[in-house]
């Protein structure tokens, strides 16, 4: 079963908690409002990573949320996960295509590059994204974009709008007012003391 990519909202990307915190905080972002969430490990191996991944997919599922993998085609595919995020080191649409078939999600990182989003919504990509558009504890050496870079994409593309990058409840609604479909957070859910109340923080973003 693939689940469809939803319209709107809160866009939960996993930090490095440990594997039961990490699903009790994911299940709180959830029951907070996040309609999407993607798996993203740079850490554990890659048994680890399957067996994180299939608990985490039966979490989502069980509550009607999407599950996109980042980086790693495979792994999706051996999960049975909804899609996958690739950036520029990772491999291309056509590979995503081909593995996940034609209804899986499949999430292309932009940067600030419009012509970036143009390709890879003519490459087939179900959403672009844009970003970092704040400085991020999370991935500091990310490319700063700018809301000029959303305001165009939104105006121009068919396909729906990550904005990711330092965002908070606090800073993010120029982002969502820009045209942003989708924000994403990592450490303003994830490391807030009380995971639930910020996704609903993040939610009311689109309010
Ligand atoms: C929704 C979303 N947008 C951007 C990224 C970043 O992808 P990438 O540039 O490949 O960097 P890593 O996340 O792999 O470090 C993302 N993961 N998700
Ligand atoms: C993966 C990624 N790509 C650009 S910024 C970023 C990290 C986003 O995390 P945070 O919401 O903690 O800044
Ligand atoms: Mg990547």
């Amino acid at each position: 079963m693939t689940l469809a990519l939803p319209r709107k909202g809160l866009y939960a990307i996993t930090n490095d908690l440990d594997d039961d915190a990490l699903l009790a905080a994911v299940q709180a972002a959830i029951e907070g409002g996040a309609v999407l969430l993607q798996y993203r490990d740079k850490r554990r191996s890659p048994a680890q990573k399957e067996a994180l991944g299939r608990d985490l997919l039966q979490l989502c599922h069980g509550l009607g949320v999407p599950l996109i993998v980042n980086d790693d085609i495979e792994l999706a595919a051996r999960l049975g996960a909804d899609g996958v995020h690739l950036g520029r080191d990772d491999a291309g649409i056509a590979a995503a295509r081909a593995a996940l078939g034609p209804d899986a999600i499949v999430g292309v990182s932009c940067y600030n590059s419009l012509e970036l989003a143009r390709r890879a919504q003519s490459l087939g990509a179900s959403y672009a994204a844009f970003g970092r558009f704040f400085p991020s504890k999370s991935k500091p050496d990310a490319t700063p974009a700018s809301l000029e870079t959303l305001r165009l994409a939104k105006a121009e593309l068919r396909i729906p709008i990550a904005a990711i990058g330092g965002i908070t409840p606090a800073n993010g609604a120029p982002l969502a007012a820009a045209g942003a479909d989708l924000i994403c957070a990592i450490d303003g859910l994830f490391g807030h003391a009380e995971v639930r109340r910020s996704a609903q923080d993040y939610a009311a973003l689109f309010r």
